[in-house]
């Protein structure tokens, strides 16, 4: 089967980054794909980023019909150079909000494009500070369901917006996708957001 070249293959499971692409008039194929995104010893919080996003892009790649233009990211919250994940349970959850608060943080997002065995990968860092936040305030919001499936315990472009106090960066990197940087990197594999229809 050979691919339609105008047509991006999204390696994420993430509804996000979808509704991302589709923000910027990029309509996307899915393929599901799993990578092993534990950290190496020693990672650094860049690398792994970045590493993990180049293994997601190859992996879908691998399911991909042949020559088709693959899209993969990959989003880590950081705490002086600790990543904080998705959370295990509530009490992780509670952890790590309550470590975030009246804080500032990095947020990582990698994003890469490839296409057979040519992958082009770029690492946007925003920083993120949250006002202080009150331990019946961080209970209130684990009970939102917000939490649970996203780096860091929180959604920016959800509830937890209340809580930033200050963004330095790319808003979209911290959802999961830096929109500029991705309409570059497609640019270059001949996919065109919105702009060039
Ligand atoms: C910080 C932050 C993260 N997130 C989300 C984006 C990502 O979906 C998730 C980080 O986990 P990722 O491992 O980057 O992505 P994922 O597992 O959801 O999807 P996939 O690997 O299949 O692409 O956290 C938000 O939605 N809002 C935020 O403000």
């Amino acid at each position: 089967m050979s691919s339609d070249r105008s047509l991006l293959y999204l390696a994420s499971a993430s509804p996000r980054r979808r509704e991302l692409l589709e923000q910027i008039g990029v309509p996307v194929r899915l393929v599901r794909c799993a990578v092993d995104e534990q950290p190496l010893a020693d990672e650094s919080a860049e690398s792994y980023v970045q590493r993990v996003t180049r293994d997601k892009v190859r992996a879908g790649v691998a399911l991909a019909p042949a020559g088709a233009v693959v899209l993969a990211a990959d989003t880590a919250v950081v705490l002086d150079g600790t990543i904080l994940g998705k959370p295990r349970d509530r009490d992780d959850a509670l952890r790590t909000l309550r470590a975030l608060s009246g804080r500032e943080h990095q947020v990582m997002t990698a994003v890469a494009v490839a296409r057979g065995d040519e992958l082009q990968v770029r690492l946007v860092i925003s920083r993120v500070r949250f006002r202080p936040l009150a331990e019946a305030e961080l209970a209130a919001y684990w009970d939102t369901g917000e939490p649970q499936d996203k780096a860091g315990s929180y959604g920016i472009q959800g509830l937890a917006a209340v809580f930033v106090a200050h963004l330095e960066g790319s808003y979209s990197a911290v959802v999961g996708l830096p929109l500029m940087e991705t309409a570059e990197l497609l640019d270059r594999f001949g996919i065109r957001c919105w702009q060039a229809r």
